[in-house]
C-alpha cells in the first residue's frame, strides 16, 4: 500500500526539505502540520499558516476559475498534479462533472494535440524505438521500488478521433483510473511507446518532444512492442496491461496476440464495446424489446466499431440465447468504403469477416460510382432500430438520415460516439428535434440536455468508456485475475446497465451520470471481481461478502495521512 493511502494513518517517510516539497506523491504544501514541518525541515520553507485540505481545495478552485479557457484550466490542473497529487484528485472529485471535460474528453484532445507546447514536466515512462537497447534498464529505473498493478500504454497512432499524435494519452487515462476507481497513483504506470509519427505538423514543429522520425511499422514495430510486453510479463507478471488509442491495424491484432499470455485489455475495443452494450440494454429496456429484436447499423468500423459490434453480438448471444450466426445477421457495418459487403474484397479487414453482408442482398440498391452503398441507402433498406457512430466523420448522421430512420421505428436508438465533441456524428439536440423527442440518445463526449417537445429536458447520457474501464481494471486487479475475460467484461456491462436511470424512469438518461462515476465504477469492479472468482481466473482465496470489503480496503482516496520522519521509511 502506498504512502498516500488514507487507510494507513501514519506514514514513515525518508524525504526531507526540498525533496518532499517537490515530490507530488508526498507533498502536502501548506497542509503540513507544525509537527511535520519541524520533523521534515519545512518550517522556514513554508508560510506560517497551516491549511486544511478543504482550504487548499478552495484556493486551488479559485485559481482554476481565473483561467479563462478549458485548455488553460487543463494546464493548471496538470501543474497541480505535478505538485500535489492528493490535492489534484481531491479537487477534481469535488467538482467531477465540471472538471471531467477539462481533464478528459473533449479538452484532453486539445491538450494532447498541443503536448509539446504545453510540456513542463515528464510523467510516466517514455520508451522510444530509437532507445530500445536500454529498454529494460529504463523500465526498471522507472518502476524501482514500486509495486505496479496497472500499466496504461499507447503508441498514440489513433488518439480519440484526432489521429496520430506522436506522444500523449496514457497519463490522462491512467489518472481516470485513480479518480473513478481508486487505483493508487503510485501503483499505476503510464507508458508512451514512441515509434515515430506521420503527423507532418509534429515532424516540422521545432519544439516537438517526441522522436522526429516517420512512424515505424511492420516487423521492427512488432519487435519493439513485443520487447516491452515481455518486460511487463517478466517484471510485473500480475499487472493489468491497458492498451489505448493504437491504430486500427494494430489494436485488435495486439489484443489477440497477447490475451492468452498476460492480462491485457484494449479500452477502445473492449471498454467501448462494454459501455455501448450497457447503453443499448438500457434503451431496449425503455422500448420494452430485446437486444435480439434490434437491427444495428455501426457507422465507422475501426477499433471502436468492431469492439461495439462484437460486444453487442456476444451480449445478444448470452442474454437472448440465439446463435452467433443469427446474432451476426442483425449487424450492418459501414466504413469509409460504404456498407461492408462481399464485393469490397481486400478492402475488408479480416477481423470484420463475420459481419460482411452478401452482395445479393443489396442488388438494385443505388451506389456511388465506386459501387459503394452509403449510410442513407442502408437506413432506407434495413430500417435500423439502433444507429451507432464511431467514424470520426462529424455530422454524418444528417437530418435526412435521422428523419429516414425515425420513419421506420417509434423510438430510434442513436448513439453518436465519436470524440472529441466536435467530431460527433450528430448533435444530440438536433437528433432530438428531428425525431420530435423520440430518439433515445447517448454521446461519447458530454453534451447539454436536449429540450423535449413537452418542455422537459432530456439528459444526454455520456456513453464513454471511462464509465466502465476504471471499474473493469480495478475489478481485475482486486481479484488478481490472470486475464480480463469476455465474461468478466460482460458482467461489468450488465452491472452498469442495471444502474441506468432509464430503468426507473424511461424519460431519464440511458446511463448513470458522470457525477456518479466513482460509485458506478466501484459496482462494476465488484461484478468483475466476483465473476473472476466464480470462473476461477482469480488468484485470491476469498469471495462472497468479502469482495466488497476488500474492494473498499484497496481503494486509494485522496486524503492526507500523518507523516513521521524515518530515514528507513518510504521515499
Ligand atoms: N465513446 C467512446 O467511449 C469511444 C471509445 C473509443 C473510440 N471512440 C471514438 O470513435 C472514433 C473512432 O475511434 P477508433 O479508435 O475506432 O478509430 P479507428 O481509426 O480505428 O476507426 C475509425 C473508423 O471509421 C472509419 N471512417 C472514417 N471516415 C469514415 C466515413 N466518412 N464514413 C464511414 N466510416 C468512416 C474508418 O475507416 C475507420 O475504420 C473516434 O472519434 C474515437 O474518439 C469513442
Ligand atoms: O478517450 C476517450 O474519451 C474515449 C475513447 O477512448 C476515445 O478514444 O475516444
Ligand atoms: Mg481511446
Amino acid at each position: 500500500m502506498s504512502i498516500l493511502s488514507n487507510k494507513k494513518k501514519v506514514f514513515h517517510v525518508a524525504l526531507r526539505g526540498e525533496s518532499i516539497l517537490t515530490n507530488p506523491h508526498f507533498n502536502k504544501g501548506t497542509a503540513f502540520t507544525i509537527n511535520e514541518r519541524k520533523q521534515f525541515g519545512l518550517v522556514g520553507r513554508l508560510p506560517y499558516q497551516v491549511n486544511t485540505l478543504d482550504e487548499q481545495c478552495q484556493r486551488a478552485y479559485d485559481q482554476l476559475l481565473s483561467r479563462d479557457t478549458p485548455l488553460r484550466k487543463n494546464s493548471f490542473l496538470q501543474s497541480l498534479k505535478e505538485q500535489n497529487s492528493v490535492l489534484f484528485y481531491q479537487l477534481i472529485l469535488r467538482h467531477l462533472k465540471e472538471l471531467m471535460p477539462i481533464v478528459y474528453t473533449p479538452t484532453e484532445a486539445d491538450a494532447i494535440a498541443n503536448y509539446s507546447h504545453l510540456f513542463r514536466r515528464s510523467e510516466g515512462l517514455y520508451l522510444t524505438l530509437d532507445n530500445q537497447d536500454s529498454m529494460e534498464e529504463d523500465f526498471l529505473e522507472q518502476i524501482r521500488g514500486r509495486d505496479i498493478d496497472l500499466i496504461v500504454c499507447s503508441d498514440a497512432e489513433a488518439i480519440l478521433g484526432i489521429g496520430d499524435q506522436g506522444v500523449g494519452i496514457s497519463t490522462a487515462k491512467s489518472a481516470i483510473y485513480t479518480l473513478l476507481a481508486g487505483i493508487d497513483p503510485m501503483k499505476s504506470l503510464p507508458v508512451v511507446l514512441d515509434v515515430g509519427t506521420d503527423n507532418e505538423t509534429l515532424l516540422t514543429d521545432l519544439v516537438y518532444v517526441g522522436w522526429r522520425h516517420e512512424r515505424v511499422r511492420g516487423e521492427a514495430y512488432d519487435q519493439f512492442v513485443d520487447k516491452f510486453i515481455q518486460l511487463v510479463r517478466k517484471h510485473l507478471p500480475h499487472s493489468l496491461l491497458h492498451f489505448e488509442d493504437f491504430g486500427v491495424t494494430n489494436a485488435q491484432r495486439l489484443l489477440e496476440l497477447y490475451r492468452d499470455k498476460h492480462a491485457v485489455f484494449n479500452d477502445d475495443i473492449q471498454g467501448t464495446g462494454a459501455v455501448t452494450l450497457a447503453a443499448v440494454m438500457s434503451a431496449v429496456g425503455v422500448t420494452k424489446s430485446t437486444l435480439a429484436e434490434q437491427r444495428y447499423i455501426i457507422y465507422g468500423a475501426g477499433s471502436a466499431g468492431l469492439g461495439i459490434a462484437r460486444q453487442l453480438r456476444d451480449g445478444i448471444v448470452q442474454i437472448d440465447g440465439i446463435s452467433v450466426d443469427e446474432a451476426n445477421e442483425r449487424f450492418y457495418l459501414i466504413d469509409k468504403h460504404g456498407l461492408i459487403k462481399e464485393s469490397l474484397g481486400d478492402l475488408i479487414r479480416p477481423m470484420l469477416r463475420e459481419f460482411v453482408r452478401s452482395d445479393k442482398e443489396w442488388e438494385g440498391i443505388p451506389t456511388n460510382d465506386k459501387g459503394e452503398i452509403a449510410l442513407l441507402e442502408v437506413v432506407k433498406k434495413i430500417r435500423p432500430t439502433v444507429l451507432i457512430g464511431s467514424s470520426t466523420n462529424a455530422g454524418a448522421f444528417t437530418e435526412e438520415v435521422v428523419r429516414e430512420m425515425a420513419k421506420g421505428v417509434d423510438r430510434p436508438i442513436i448513439l453518436p460516439l465519436s470524440n472529441p465533441s466536435r467530431l460527433v456524428e450528430v448533435d444530440p439536440a438536433k437528433a432530438n428535434e428531428w425525431t420530435n423527442g423520440k430518439a433515445l440518445l447517448a454521446t461519447g463526449s458530454p453534451f447539454p440536455p436536449a429540450r423535449m417537445p413537452t418542455g422537459k429536458d432530456y439528459i444526454i447520457a455520456e456513453c464513454n468508456n471511462a464509465l466502465i474501464y476504471p471499474g473493469l481494471g480495478f475489478g481485475a486487479v482486486l481479484a488478481k485475475a490472470r486475464s480480463l475475460s469476455d465474461s468478466m467484461i460482460l458482467a461489468g456491462a450488465q452491472r452498469l446497465a442495471s444502474l441506468s436511470p432509464a430503468l426507473k424512469d424511461p424519460d431519464d438518461a440511458l446511463l448513470p451520470d458522470f457525477s456518479d462515476a466513482p460509485s458506478v465504477n466501484f459496482e462494476i469492479a465488484i461484478a468483475v471481481a466476483e465473476k473472476a472468482i466464480a470462473e476461477g481466473t482469480s488468484n485470491v482465496d476469498w469471495g462472497g461478502e468479502e469482495v466488497r470489503a476488500r474492494g473498499k480496503e484497496m481503494q486509494w482516496l485522496p486524503i492526507y495521512g500523518e507523516y513521521v520522519y524515518d530515514e528507513n521509511g518510504e521515499c
